[in-house]
């Protein structure tokens, strides 16, 4: 089957990875109704085309902290690629490459950040979570300055791992042979370890993040490197404001794909508000969550985000056909991307604005 769109990915990706794999992939917290939200949330944009537009080239190339991109669609940070792919991160990024996307490598990445930047023809940028040790940190943010990375992605809505039931329901652990291999083997050994209804990567995860951290340590990661300074998992405009106060240069809009807080809003629901917080043009906002077509994308940046990630279609395009795969599901939402653009009249990104939707009930 050629895949048309990314829930065809979904479909073949479900096929051929154990039922373990496939729960920590599709999984969220709680009952799940965040990430019910995140999808229903698309269901109420309405675009608002314009007609007789020379739309004969539609231009979806962006620049974004002073890279220039093919395409806003860009790669979210997810851990242990190698679960879904022999050749983990490097496929990815190979994949990103192709599509002229950007790529943020999670720090729990299954392959090392230099050999993951050898395979790279785009610009990288590196998530971290702020460790108990720092000295592991600090190591981290230099090796990525070192490697080439643009930015330091910095996740903030994880100080605890969400309540993730079928990861507990199934006492996920990661297999021996699969390590976050940038953290180290002496943080790794809880991650392999299951439990009978306790998931390992929260227990991991509780001994690895450190949940005390305020805004007040951002100087500390400022002062450690020179590179931009992303937050990731903002979801109100007192944080966004906050953000930018401790200089912040650029925001993700996350609800962590309805894996951390069940019960907080949907990300496209919180969009609006955190870019009238901090004027977009001051400071960059992507966005992620439950963006499953070009279509969606279309209606986050028409929100005001100036890209968007995508997490889950890029780990299905991954198992189904590794670098190939990846570039598939980002080449198709870009495709999408350019065809909205199109049949809304508004060949460039700079006219994809609030003029382009409405926001009301499902159609
Ligand atoms: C399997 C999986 C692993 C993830 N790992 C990380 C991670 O290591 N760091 C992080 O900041 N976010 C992580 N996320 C969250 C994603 O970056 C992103 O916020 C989310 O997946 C976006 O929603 P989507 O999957 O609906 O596109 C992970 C998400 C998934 C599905
Ligand atoms: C290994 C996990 C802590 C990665 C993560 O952030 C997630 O699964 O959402």
């Amino acid at each position: 089957m050629t895949p048309l769109h990314l829930e065809d990915y979904r479909d073949l990706a479900q096929h051929q990875l154990d039922h373990k794999t496939w729960d920590f992939v599709e999984g969220g917290a709680g009952a799940e109704r965040t990430l019910g939200a995140n999808r229903r949330a698309f269901a109420r944009v309405t675009l608002r085309p314009r007609v007789l537009v020379d739309v004969s080239a539609c231009d979806t190339g962006t620049e974004l902290l002073g890279a220039r991109l093919a395409t806003p669609v860009g790669v979210a940070p997810t851990a242990y690629h190698r679960l879904l792919h022999p050749d983990g991160e490097l496929a990815t990024a190979r994949g990103a490459g192709t599509a002229g996307a950007l790529y943020v490598v999670s720090v729990f990445a299954s392959r090392t950040l230099e050999d993951i930047a050898a395979e790279a023809a785009g610009p990288l940028w590196l998530q971290l979570y702020w460790l108990r040790r720092r000295e592991v940190l600090a190591a981290l943010v230099d090796r990525a300055a070192t490697a080439g990375y643009r930015a330091i992605v910095l996740t903030v809505d994880a100080p605890q791992l969400g309540r993730r039931h079928r990861d507990a329901r199934n006492g996920f652990a990661i297999p021996a042979g699969i390590s976050a291999v940038n953290l180290g083997p002496a943080l790794m050994a809880s991650a392999h370890r299951s439990a009978a209804g306790r998931s390992a990567l929260a227990v991991h995860t509780a001994e690895a993040v450190d949940p005390s951290v305020t805004w007040a340590d951002l100087a500390w990661l400022r002062e450690r490197s020179t590179l931009p300074l992303v937050l990731k998992g903002i979801l109100t405009a007192e944080d966004a404001v906050l953000a930018v106060q401790h200089g912040a240069d650029a925001i993700v809009v996350s609800n962590h794909g309805g894996r951390q807080l069940d019960g907080a809003a949907a990300g496209l629901d919180a969009l609006a508000e955190v870019v009238d917080a901090v004027g977009a043009a001051a400071c960059p906002v992507l966005f992620d969550g439950g963006v499953r077509s070009g279509t969606d994308a279309f209606a986050a940046l028409a929100l005001g985000a100036r890209a968007v990630l995508l997490g889950r279609p890029v780990l299905w395009g991954l198992a189904v056909d590794g670098a190939a795969g990846v570039a598939g599901v980002l080449g198709l939402a870009t495709e999408e991307l350019a065809h909205t653009m199109a049949l809304t009249g508004r060949p460039a990104l700079s006219a994809v604005d609030r003029s382009a939707v409405t926001l009301g009930t499902a159609l």
